[in-house]
């Protein structure tokens, strides 16, 4: 658990409410939490939602693992507890867009399924969408799109998913897409059908 340092504080209320800003923009805030291996697909799935839905006007963010590595959250590894904070942050960043009305995608491995429920108890029912971006090791290893599985399996780099830590696969994600089956299109597709279905977005 995360301590609670900060005393003396107070929420201060705005006027305008998430539901304000769902009439003015016609969409309805969403995170969208990709979660799998590395090599899976979340990466290459997030930019092809985004970008479908900013082509029918709908407005998306992408957060992306690599990239919040990059800022926020530079000062954190891979071990256990730097993962467990590495989501803990991103969940409550994913909330803030979600209020702010955002389609937040976000693509993080995400290996530990008690970290992804605590972000699912951050937001509010219908406002967190996990999906499991499955793919075998042995594919995804196939595809190494960065070298890392290589120099993991040399030992070169330490706690990697899949090789030298764990990933903990989602018991019941509102979507599974399985990408060694699927092409990039049928995957990005099946999370535009959902979002649709549910009234999130309009096409
Ligand atoms: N040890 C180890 N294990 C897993 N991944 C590693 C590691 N070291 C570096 N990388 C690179 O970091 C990306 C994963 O960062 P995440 O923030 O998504 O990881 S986590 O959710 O905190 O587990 C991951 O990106 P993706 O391949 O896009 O998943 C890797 O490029
Ligand atoms: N159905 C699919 N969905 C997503 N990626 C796919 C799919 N089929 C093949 N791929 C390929 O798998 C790789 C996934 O890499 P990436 O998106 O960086 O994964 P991750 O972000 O999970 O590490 C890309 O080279 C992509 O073209």
């Amino acid at each position: 658990m995360t301590v609670q340092k900060a005393t003396n504080i107070k929420w201060h209320p705005g006027k305008i409410t998430k539901d304000d800003r769902v009439k003015l923009m016609k969409q309805k805030g969403v995170t969208i939490w990709l979660t799998g291996l590395s090599g899976s697909g979340k990466s290459t799935i997030a930019v092809e939602i985004e970008h479908a839905l900013l082509e029918n006007k709908h407005l998306a963010y992408i957060l992306d693992g690599d990239n919040i590595r990059h800022g926020l959250n530079k000062n954190l590894g891979f071990s256990p507890e730097d993962r467990t904070e590495n989501i803990r942050r991103i969940g409550e960043v994913a909330k803030l867009f979600t209020d702010a009305n955002m389609i937040a995608i976000t693509a993080f491995i995400s290996p530990y399924r008690q970290d992804r429920d605590n972000v699912r108890k951050l937001l509010k029912d219908g406002e967190f969408i996990e999906i499991y971006v499955k793919c075998p090791l042995d594919v995804c290893e196939q595809r190494d799109t960065k070298g890392l599985y290589k120099k993991a399996r040399a030992g070169e780099v330490k706690e990697f998913t899949g090789i030298s830590a764990p990933y903990e696969e989602p018991l019941h994600p509102e979507l599974t897409i399985d990408t060694s089956t699927m092409t990039v299109d049928e995957s990005t597709r099946t999370v535009l059908n959902y979002l649709e279905a549910r009234g999130y977005v309009k096409f």
